[in-house]
């Protein structure tokens, strides 16, 4: 029988999904003779609080809902400083003290570590960030579609937040999004519909350099940029006076149904098509869809830390597998005899070559190819290398991947991993070639996210 009258219930929270939000569960009347367990998710809550929550139609077995009150709040709650984090879906933990946070990210890493057999004290504490906030160099914001320029609401991809700061994003970023979202109001310009496939402007990409200054900027928009000329000509003159760091703007036409920052044509603006950034004394040119570290501080230190745990020598050869641009590939050229790059996107790889130059790097080798064939190729023209370092996407490397890499039988590995669970399944292949865990150092890459790097040392037995 359906019940549509709203309940409420007070709930203990007794763990964090893999979003990051409290969960608990209540026992209901269910007019039988037994109580019916109602699980509850409750966002923006912390484990041992007991929250009070309304729940619309408590009838399934599965509720979710922002609290009402927290009755008995955690010693690591805190004031989230953000004006939009209530309803913002960009960071989930600004609630949770930042020093709480890396402990239970730990605790998660050694949680994956011990459920496939490993040592979990083999993982140290976290590194974390000094001052963890404007620490992001890329942003995608969302126009709208009754207007506004943000980003997504907390568990309602469909409405986006108008937001007036963002303070995860570096400065120069936040600024350029509310002089563009003032620009969209001046000229009336309607923003993407998604249900609809109505409206003009998706979305504002930003990319900015902390170390170089210079700023991208790109709008995805269903039209052409000569279709409104005279409002593109006042955005253009507004962006080049306002932000003397500003080096790239463009127009990107998306006509597709898909809900991804993509482009079809692209109309150069004003400047050039690519950004400088430097990343451990590194110089990169990187392009809006160029994959380059989120956050380059902590970046800087995965870098330092697989350096350190490689201890390669100058003779050595190694393979930096799942390379992209080139990050980890161009600081340890320098300190090997030769370094073969292997990634599966074609343009990360022509950029990887022109870093290597524009870097003065020429022991570089980069190969855009499939994970697995560019070890093989390697294997058959160098024989086994010295190292192999590998930094796969969150799904992991895999079984296939990392059974091959057993079978290369370098020495040393090292694991440069943004997702533990997958990275503890990966490594339990390599287990069987006779390789042990020796050290795992999670970084904090993503503060008031669930998201937490890690590197990692393994060594034949
Ligand atoms: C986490 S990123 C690391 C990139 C680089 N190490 C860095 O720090 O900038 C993972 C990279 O793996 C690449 N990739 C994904 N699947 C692949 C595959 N099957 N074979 C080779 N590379 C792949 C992606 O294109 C991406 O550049």
């Amino acid at each position: 029988m359906s019940n549509n009258k709203a309940e409420t219930y007070e709930v203990k929270i007794d763990m964090l999904d893999k979003k990051g939000s409290g969960r608990g569960h209540v026992w209901r009347d269910g007019g039988g003779i037994n109580p019916r367990k109602l699980k509850l998710t409750v966002p923006q809550t912390l484990i041992g609080e007991e929250v009070q929550v309304t729940v619309a139609n408590p009838d399934r077995k599965r509720a979710r809902a922002l609290p009402d009150e927290i009755i008995k709040p955690s010693v690591e709650r805190t004031v989230a400083p953000c004006p939009h984090f209530d309803k913002c879906g960009g960071c989930v933990w600004q609630h949770w003290d930042y020093q709480g946070q890396l402990a239970y990210k730990v605790a998660e890493v050694r949680r994956f570590l011990a459920g496939n057999g490993f040592d979990p004290d083999v993982a140290a504490d976290a590194i974390g960030m000094e001052t963890p906030w404007e620490y992001r160099n890329k942003m995608e914001f969302t126009f709208g579609p009754e207007g506004g320029l943000g980003l997504h609401e907390l568990g309602n991809f469909r409405n986006v937040i108008d937001l007036d700061t963002c303070l995860i994003a570096g400065g120069p970023m936040v600024q350029a999004m509310l002089e563009v979202s003032r620009w969209q109001k001046d000229h009336d310009l309607p923003g993407y519909d998604k249900d609809a496939h109505a409206g003009l402007l998706r979305n504002l990409m930003t990319r900015y350099s902390q170390k170089t200054g210079e700023l991208m900027l790109a709008i995805f928009a269903t039209d052409s940029p000569k279709a409104h000329q005279k409002a593109v000509d006042d955005l253009i003159s507004r962006l080049s006076s306002k932000f003397s760091g500003l080096v790239s703007f463009m127009w990107m036409e998306n006509t597709d149904w898909a809900d991804v920052a993509q482009a079809e044509h692209t109309h150069l603006l004003y400047g050039r098509d690519y950004i400088h950034d430097e990343m451990y004394g590194y110089k990169y040119r990187i392009w809006f869809d160029t994959f380059f570290q989120t956050n380059p501080e902590q970046a800087e230190k995965l870098v330092e830390l697989a350096i350190e745990m490689a201890e390669v020598g100058s003779e050595d050869r190694m393979i930096d597998l799942f390379c992209g641009v080139g990050t980890f590939s161009l600081p340890f050229a320098k300190r090997v005899k030769a370094l073969a790059g292997i990634e599966i996107v074609e343009t990360s790889i022509e950029s990887a070559k022109r870093n290597a130059k524009d870097n003065g790097i020429n022991n570089t080798y980069f190969l855009a190819k499939d994970a697995r064939r560019g070890m093989d190729e390697i294997l058959q023209t160098w024989g086994t290398p010295d190292l192999l370092m590998l930094d796969p996407p969150r799904s992991g490397a895999g079984g296939k991947v990392m059974r091959r890499i057993g079978r290369l039988g370098t020495d040393r590995v090292v694991y440069v991993s943004c997702n533990p669970e997958s990275f503890a399944e990966d490594i339990t292949w390599l287990r069987e070639y006779g390789y042990e865990l020796k050290r795992v150092q999670p970084v904090d890459l993503f503060p008031h996210t669930v998201h937490i790097e890690l590197v990692a040392l393994l060594e034949k037995a």
